[in-house]
């Protein structure tokens, strides 16, 4: 899809397809570093997650699995409801695996903290947090994200995963909607 292609509805492009990736090749490279030798389960967040899981899997040269959860906490509107509901369930068992979750973007917090808690509960030898995107809310809940993309403003974005009301998810790039889509 192209920025031109959303008429008025895109405000302003916040990072670029090129910034994306060229952040992607650092980050994999330090999760090669630091998984030197192990397997790694990569847990995917649906739907959110599906470009930086794919687009970040491939630049590893680990060994990784990757896996998928669904929850859902944002529904079709612009603030998190707080009650994370799991649509789908991992396949794996995570029994002594080093997972990593991969995340598009950590906003109020809420949906990691609530994963970190679900899979540690499983068992696993290490659970580490990978996202894209990071907003200020998430200072304010007590999770440690080892590797994280961008931090950005506090604004609601879509595309590269990333949706309103399921739309601008493959947009290549991250960018601000006008607020007249969403009726402010
Ligand atoms: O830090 P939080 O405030 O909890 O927000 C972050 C979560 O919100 C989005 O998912 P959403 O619930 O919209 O589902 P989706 O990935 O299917 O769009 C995003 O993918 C994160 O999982
Ligand atoms: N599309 C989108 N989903 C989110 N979920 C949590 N924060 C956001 C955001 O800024 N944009
Ligand atoms: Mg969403």
């Amino acid at each position: 899809m192209d920025p031109a292609d959303m008429g008025d509805d895109l405000e302003r492009v916040l990072l670029s397809e090129e910034q994306l990736h060229e952040r992607l090749d650092e980050i994999a490279a330090q999760i090669d570093a630091d998984y030197e030798g192990k397997d790694l389960l990569l847990v995917g967040v649906l739907k959110g997650a599906v470009m930086v899981m794919a687009d970040l899997a491939r630049r590893l040269h680990s060994s990784v699995q990757m896996d998928w959860m669904a929850v859902s906490s944002y529904g079709s509107g612009t603030k998190s409801s707080g009650v994370v509901r799991i649509l789908k369930d991992l396949d794996a068992d995570l029994t002594g695996r080093h997972v990593l979750i991969v995340e598009d973007i950590i906003d109020s917090g809420l949906t990691l903290s609530w994963l970190l808690s679900n899979l540690r509960s499983r068992g696993p030898a290490t659970v580490e947090i990978a996202t894209m995107l990071r907003k200020p809310e998430a200072s304010k809940v007590d999770v440690d994200v080892r590797y994280v993309g961008f931090d950005i403003p506090n604004e609601f974005v879509v595309g590269y995963g990333l949706d309103y009301a399921e739309k601008y998810r493959n947009l290549p790039f991250v960018g601000t909607l006008a607020p007249h889509v969403y009726g402010a």
